[in-house]
């Protein structure tokens, strides 16, 4: 390796003092001398020919040197024991050569191909695949019994190392945290999301949503131009967000956050470059790598946003006077309280327990995951509507059944009533779950319906693939939401429904999210007809933290 980076610097050396004209002028010397333009072909063409081989060094010997030391050091660092598995579990890499293949492989994969690759590999080998990668042994599980064994214990809950390459942005949040830290914090702010809570966001939840149904028709003028709706639903969730949990205004809707969100999905997209290049996994690497700088420039955006909403929630609570009072009377201390206010008057009370940086890492866990997961739903619902009349028409029958013409907001009543829109959004996230996958780092043998799976391998459940499967959902492409008005279907999808995880480490904002998509779509349907553009063939997505859209039709809201 060494040696290869001898010879290719030293090429790039000769390179960079090529000649044109004059033997001895560099190319800072060409650049001033302009005059002298006489050429010397002999010299180019060697130029050309030493370029070719510094690109045959940099694109063939250099990863192939690199391929060489990963099959040293995944060896070093994967016990022999754990190697086995392959013997007993169907496995892709039960070879040294078919798991540098597949490393190779995986690492070549773009995002978008990413899904199809993987739900190939379960439908040729079956729902229990294992593979080295990185040094490390996964398997893949598609199979709901198998799925219900490891999520329904208490004792697989610690995240995957994949995990880890968010922590220098969400730190120790929920999302990451394990063991104690986790258990407490997870106790804490499940308060947060009680019912009780949630219904005193209603209000904030309605008049964004009109804001946002105004956005749609002004920008479609009444179905006279065809738009691209993302961007509304994106800011939209996220001043929901911030206005509710947080308890603080953003006003992203008009303008104020595009560099929060677009530094998001930078950041997203470089996490899981990460996750499957293996030579990115060295903190190194990745720092000195253009995705690595990229994500620790978007890291910068997202922490001096979250920072902000810390301080513009202190200032407001400082302004009203409720700090003090919030941690003085024992009133104040048993009401409902949002997110944020529960987090600061922890700090308050006893900061033993809390510290600012524990609030910013709760902080950015919420919000990233607090918006970005719902506003892709709600895209993708919108545009299932506007591509399947009837089920929009059902649905608006049934915002007129509840709420017949009046303009009133919706009340936490009302969204439980709204048992077809239910379904919808359902199918929506069965089709197109906003998180296309989750894994597990085993700390103690997993035993399966058929095998054991010892610890240390990473159990890696895509429900994007798992709510494909055709024993569960026939004709699993259809947009269907009567499969889940059906009794009988129940049972089945228990753990072959996974859009929010399941069990001990299930999503904890699940409640919200429905009722914020449920207020979103019905004032939507109550206010507009949707036409979406396009045909299903027409969507693209690949898979990253969250499903990502690489492609989707435009959409046009006429005013009802
Ligand atoms: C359609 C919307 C949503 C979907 C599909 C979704 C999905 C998920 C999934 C699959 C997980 C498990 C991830 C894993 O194991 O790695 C999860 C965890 C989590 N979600 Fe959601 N989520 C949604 C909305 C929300 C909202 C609105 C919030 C907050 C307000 C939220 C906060 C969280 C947090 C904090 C966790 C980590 C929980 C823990 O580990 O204890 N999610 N979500």
């Amino acid at each position: 390796m060494i040696v290869i980076h001898a010879l290719a610097f030293y090429r790039a050396r000769r390179l960079s003092s090529f000649t044109i004209g004059s033997p001895e002028a560099s190319f800072t010397e060409i650049a001033t001398q302009s005059d002298r333009y006489t050429i010397n072909f002999e010299r180019l063409t060697s130029t050309i020919r030493e370029m070719i081989e510094f690109n045959i060094y940099s694109a063939v010997l250099m990863p192939l040197a690199g391929l060489i030391l990963y099959a040293v050091w995944s060896r070093l660092r994967m016990p022999l024991e754990y190697r086995q598995i392959s013997s007993h579990v169907p496995s892709v890499t039960k070879t040294f050569w078919s798991e540098m293949l597949f490393s190779w492989k995986v690492a070549m994969l773009k995002p978008k191909d990413i899904l199809p690759f993987l739900t190939d590999l379960i439908r040729t080998i079956g729902p229990v695949v294992h593979f080295n990668l990185s040094g490390r042994s996964y398997v893949l599980l598609n199979d709901p019994d198998d799925l219900k064994i490891l999520l329904s214990s208490a004792q697989h809950i610690k995240k995957g190392p994949e995990y880890d390459m968010l922590k220098p942005w969400l730190n120790e949040g929920l999302l990451l945290s394990s063991g104690k830290k986790w258990q407490n914090r997870r106790k804490l702010l499940t308060n947060t999301f009680h019912f009780k809570t949630l219904d005193m966001y209603n209000p904030s939840l309605n008049r964004h949503s009109r804001i946002l149904i105004d956005k749609l028709l002004n920008a479609s003028a009444n179905g006279d131009r065809e738009i691209s709706i993302p961007e509304y639903i994106t800011l939209c969730s996220l001043d929901m967000i911030c206005e509710t949990i947080m308890g603080t205004e953003m006003n992203a809707q008009e303008g104020k956050s595009t560099q929060y969100v677009h530094s998001i999905k930078s950041a997203c997209k470089s996490v899981i470059e990460r996750i499957f290049k293996f030579w990115l996994w060295n903190d190194l690497v990745y720092k000195m790598s253009e995705s690595g700088q990229s994500f620790f420039k978007s890291i910068k955006v997202l922490h001096a946003f979250t920072d902000n909403v810390i301080k513009s929630k202190r200032a407001s609570l400082k302004n009203s006077g409720i700090e003090k009072m919030q941690s003085d009377s024992k009133f104040e201390k048993t009401k409902k309280k949002s997110f944020l206010d529960l987090l600061l008057n922890v700090l308050n009370d006893t900061p033993d327990q809390m510290t600012d940086k524990d609030i910013r890492e709760e902080v950015d866990t919420f919000l990233f995951e607090g918006h970005d997961t719902t506003s892709i739903a709600m895209t993708m619902i919108l545009v299932l509507l506007g591509m399947h009349s009837d089920i929009q028409e059902q649905a608006r029958d049934e915002m007129r059944s509840i709420f017949e013409y009046s303009d009133r907001d919706a009340t936490m009543e009302d969204l439980n009533a709204m048992k077809y829109l239910e379904a919808v959004i359902k199918e929506s996230l069965r089709v197109y779950p906003s998180v296309p996958a989750f894994t597990r780092e085993l700390e103690k043998p997993l035993q399966l319906k058929n095998y054991i799976i010892p610890p240390l391998t990473t159990i890696t459940v895509y429900p994007f693939i798992l709510h494909r499967n055709e024993d569960i959902y026939p004709n699993p492409e259809e947009f269907i939401p009567e499969r889940f008005l059906e009794e009988k279907n129940r049972a089945n999808f228990l753990f072959g429904y996974l859009p929010f995880s399941a069990g001990a480490r299930n999503c904890i904002g699940q409640k919200y999210a429905m009722y914020q998509m449920k207020i979103v779509v019905s004032t939507i349907l109550r206010n507009a007809k949707i036409e979406t553009l396009g045909c299903k063939e027409d969507i693209q997505i690949s898979s990253q933290l969250i499903i990502r859209i690489e492609s989707l039709p435009k959409m046009k809201f006429y005013k009802l």
